[in-house]
């Protein structure tokens, strides 16, 4: 056992030398066999190895008394000790949390409060090769996603430095063993032997016959799960780089990408471009984002029909239409604003376009399409003012008899739902709308040429923006 170790940790480059190493002792076989190890088979590597013990408080005066096991055990090698006694059932009720997440989260404050304490590399902890096959068939049972489904890392970065799991290629048989030999006699916890915790009905069950299936089983569920960290990284990398030509916009709590490119992209990149832009958004990604969340996403892009809108937890709104899908938060889908454009020059939208205003003494002859319009003061009520649309909205057409819903002006040319929210509408004093900038004109263009005075606007759409 102890060559196996030392290769692993050798193969993991898991310990430098002239490290801090925390060993996480609980006082039962697995960690106590981990510190004996650490300290007598790695001696040349540590420059400090500091014991840590968490009395959950549990089994009252039982507890206790493993602390006080390890703290013996540490004094008689002259390690280092630091325990702390921490009322876990409090916090778990005030926390509402099961009895198993409060213990965790208190242990692993207090870890992290000593790593620094020591400016620590590591945190060595006494997970096992059976451990690492229960956690992976427990995720696979339950879901899990990622990286999840590997169970537990050999390495992965905590506190000012990493935790290593040096035993993950050993078996408790294996630590059995080893603690008979080297006349180690840890504490034993009765709650291992119920089956009241899905692990231990997952150890004494569904492990024995792994193993009698193949005695190395450890070692391939091992191999799988550096594998699929491998993988992952690679999959990861190329989600980023096929994303960056998805993303048509990305803000701090706006996405906006173009269906057609994504839906091109390979299925197994799509689920993680999606989860690629929910980690962005959301920072913290809530508990209550199932997968199925991301399947009704996935859904609402190959559909057919060209919108749709699904809502998300903590108010994220994904909006589709046409080509384009909208990742936004609800409070931020409409953004009105309506100011007054009364004297010459540039004037910002909020989308980044930018409308201009300029007075001339004749009729400009050049001016054509729909990016101008040319207002005769005459004719309307000034001053002008530039809106976002309100609901009911319609304009009389230049050209044309009657008037036409400026919703169905939209639609026509294919504005997404978004777009539409920010879109400039021009109205005069009296609400009449004068011109939908880069799309239509309303009846009220000037058509005398022969006054003195005219009001001449231009839209300039913004290239990059994608609202
Ligand atoms: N109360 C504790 N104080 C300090 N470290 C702990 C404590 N409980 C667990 N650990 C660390 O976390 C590792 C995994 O915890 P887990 O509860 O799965 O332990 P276990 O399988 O019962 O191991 P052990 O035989 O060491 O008790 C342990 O091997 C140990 O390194």
């Amino acid at each position: 056992m102890i060559e196996k170790v030392n290769l692993f940790i050798k193969k993991n480059n898991l310990i430098e030398a002239q490290s801090t190493i925390i060993v996480g002792v609980s006082g039962g076989p697995d960690s106590l066999a981990l510190l004996h190890y650490l300290y007598h088979f790695q001696k040349g590597k540590w420059k400090n190895l500091i014991a840590v013990h968490v009395d959950h408080m549990f089994r009252g005066k039982q507890s206790e008394e493993d602390l006080l096991f390890v703290k013996d055990y540490c004094n008689q090698l002259g390690i280092q000790f630091e325990a702390a006694q921490i009322d876990v059932t409090t916090y778990q009720q005030e926390h509402h949390l099961s009895t198993q997440v409060a213990a965790r989260e208190c242990r692993y404050q207090f870890l992290e409060e000593i790593m620094y304490k020591y400016n620590a590399d590591y945190l060595a902890l006494g997970h096992h090769g059976d451990d690492q096959v229960e956690t992976i068939l427990m995720r696979l049972v339950r879901g899990s996603k990622g990286n999840g489904y590997a169970g537990m890392q050999v390495v992965r970065p905590f506190a000012c430095g990493s935790i290593i799991r040096p035993f993950l290629l050993i078996t408790k048989d294996d630590i059995e063993s080893y603690c008979t030999r080297f006349d180690l006699y840890p504490r034993r916890d009765p709650s291992n032997d119920k089956d009241d915790y899905t692990r231990n009905r997952f150890r004494h069950h569904v492990l024995p016959f792994l193993k009698q299936e193949n005695s190395s089983v450890h070692e391939h569920f091992q191999q799988f799960s550096e594998q699929v960290i491998e993988d992952n990284q690679l999959l990861d990398e190329l989600t980023v780089a096929k994303m960056n030509t998805v993303m048509k916009r990305k803000e701090d709590k706006q996405i906006e990408i173009k269906i057609d490119l994504f839906l091109s992209m390979p299925k197994s990149l799509q689920r993680r471009g999606i989860q690629l832009i929910l980690n962005y958004l959301y920072k913290d990604i809530p508990s209550s984002l199932s997968s199925n969340h991301i399947d009704n996403l996935l859904t609402l892009l190959k559909n057919d029909h060209p919108s749709g809108e699904l809502h998300f937890p903590k108010d994220l709104k994904i909006i589709r239409s046409y080509n384009s899908c909208f990742f936004t938060y609800d409070e931020e889908k409409r953004n009105t604003y309506r100011f007054q454009i009364d004297e010459s020059g540039n004037y910002k939208i909020m989308d980044g376009s930018i409308i201009s205003t300029q007075m001339l003494d004749h009729f400009p002859q050049m001016v054509k399409g729909n990016d101008f319009f040319i207002i005769d003061p005459d004719t309307v009520k000034l001053p002008l003012y530039v809106r976002t649309r309100k609901q009911g909205d319609k304009m009389t057409l230049k050209g044309m008899n009657g008037s036409k819903k400026v919703k169905d002006i939209f639609i026509d040319n294919k504005i997404s739902i978004h777009k539409r929210d920010v879109w400039p509408i021009v109205e005069d004093s009296r609400g009449d709308i004068l011109w939908l900038p880069g799309l239509k004109k309303s009846s009220f263009e000037a058509n005398c040429m022969t006054k003195t005075k005219y009001i001449v606007l231009q839209y300039k759409s913004c290239p990059a923006s994608a609202f």
